[in-house]
C-alpha cells in the first residue's frame, strides 16, 4: 500500500462525548494499521430534540439517519455507531463492515443517595429511564416503583439525575465507563438482560466500497460479531423494533455460546424468558429459534402490545 497517496479516512460520528470517544477508538485502530484519519461531526435528530420521548420520535434510526445521509452524500467514508442504535433492517446501500470488541454489556444504576432503598419493599422509589426494555424489567422486579422518562445523551442524563428527586436512573455501564464516569455507578444490574448489541460499536461503509471494506473489516472482532448477530437476529424476528421491551445477550465461554433473551409486557407483569447454550459451530440459528420459541410460548402478546401504540 502506498501510504503517501492514500486519502485521509473521514470518520463520521455524532458529537456527544460518548460518540466522539467511540469514533476516536476506531480512528486509533485505523492509525495502528497505518491510515490517516479525520473526525467529521454530524448532528442527529435524537440529539437535537431532547423533549420528545425517543419512543415517540419515529422510533427507528433517530440517532443514525443524519450519519446515513452524510455517508450517502460522500461527506464521510465510514460511520461509527453504537451497534444497539442501528435498526436491524436497513434499506439503504450501507452496511456494517466491522463490529468492534464489546465492552461491558450490562445495565447499571446510578443512585446519588445510595441503593439501600432497594431493600425496602414498601418504599415507592422513582427510577428514570426512557427505555421500555429497562422499564419493564425494572417493574417486574420492583412492581411498586414508578418509572419516569429521561432524555439526553449520557452527560445530560447524569446531570438530570443529580439535580432531580429521583432515586436512581439506569444507564449502559459501557457508556459511563468509556467517558470516565464509571464512578457514578451505584450497582451493576446483572439480573437485567441488556439490549441487543449493547456495549458494541459498529463501523459502517457504503455498499460496494471495496477499498474501505478491505481496511475496515480488519477491525472486526469475531466473538463480538457472533454474539451480537445472534442478539440482533432475535430482535429482528421478534419484529419488535429497538423500543420494544425485549432484551438479548450472548457470550462465548469454552467454545460455547450462552444466550439469554427476555420479552415483557410494558407494565412488567408478564415475562417470557429464554436461555440456552450451544457450541459456537451450531449457534448460527440461535437468535432465530429463540424468537420462534418465545413467540409460540405467548410473547407474541408483547409484540402486539407494541404495535398498538
Ligand atoms: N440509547 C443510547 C445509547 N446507545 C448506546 C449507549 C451506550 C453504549 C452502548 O450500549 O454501546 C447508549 C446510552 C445508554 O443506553 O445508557
Amino acid at each position: 500500500m502506498n501510504k503517501t497517496k492514500e486519502r485521509t479516512i473521514r470518520i463520521g460520528t455524532r458529537d456527544s462525548q460518548l460518540a466522539t470517544w467511540q469514533a476516536k477508538q476506531v480512528a486509533q485502530e485505523l492509525q495502528k494499521l497505518g491510515h490517516n484519519t479525520e473526525l467529521v461531526f454530524v448532528k442527529s435528530e435524537g440529539d437535537l430534540d431532547l423533549t420528545t420521548p425517543l419512543t415517540e420520535m419515529g422510533g427507528k434510526g433517530v440517532f443514525t439517519k443524519a450519519l446515513d445521509s452524510a455517508q450517502l452524500n460522500d461527506e464521510i467514508d465510514i460511520a461509527v455507531h453504537s451497534f444497539k442504535d442501528l435498526p436491524t433492517e436497513n434499506p439503504l446501500p450501507l452496511k456494517v463492515a466491522a463490529i468492534m470488541e464489546r465492552a461491558d454489556a450490562r445495565d447499571s444504576l446510578v443512585a446519588p443517595d445510595g441503593t439501600e432503598f432497594l431493600d425496602d419493599p414498601d418504599y415507592k422509589a422513582t427510577i428514570a429511564t426512557s427505555s421500555n426494555r429497562r422499564r419493564a424489567q425494572w417493574l417486574h422486579s420492583y412492581p411498586n416503583h414508578e418509572i419516569v422518562n429521561i432524555r439526553g445523551n449520557v452527560n445530560t442524563r447524569l446531570k438530570k439525575v443529580e439535580r432531580n428527586d429521583w432515586d436512581g436512573a439506569i444507564f449502559a455501564a459501557a457508556g459511563l465507563e468509556r467517558i470516565d464516569l464509571g464512578h457514578h455507578i451505584s450497582a451493576y444490574l446483572d439480573w437485567m438482560v441488556s439490549a441487543a448489541a449493547q456495549g458494541a460499536m459498529a463501523v459502517m461503509i457504503r455498499e460496494g466500497d471495496t477499498k474501505m471494506e478491505e481496511i475496515v473489516s480488519q477491525l472486526n472482532h469475531d466473538e463480538t460479531a457472533i454474539c451480537t448477530t445472534i442478539e440482533r437476529d432475535f430482535l429482528h424476528d421478534m419484529e419488535a423494533g429497538c423500543s420494544a421491551p425485549v432484551g438479548a445477550y450472548a457470550f462465548i465461554e469454552n467454545e460455547e455460546v450462552h444466550f439469554k433473551a427476555v420479552a415483557l409486557t410494558l407494565d412488567g407483569r408478564e415475562k417470557y424468558d429464554y436461555e440456552d447454550s450451544v457450541s459456537v459451530g451450531e449457534a448460527g440459528e440461535l437468535g432465530h429459534s429463540a424468537a420462534q420459541t418465545l413467540l409460540s410460548e405467548g410473547a407474541i402478546k408483547v409484540i402486539e402490545e407494541m404495535k398498538k401504540r
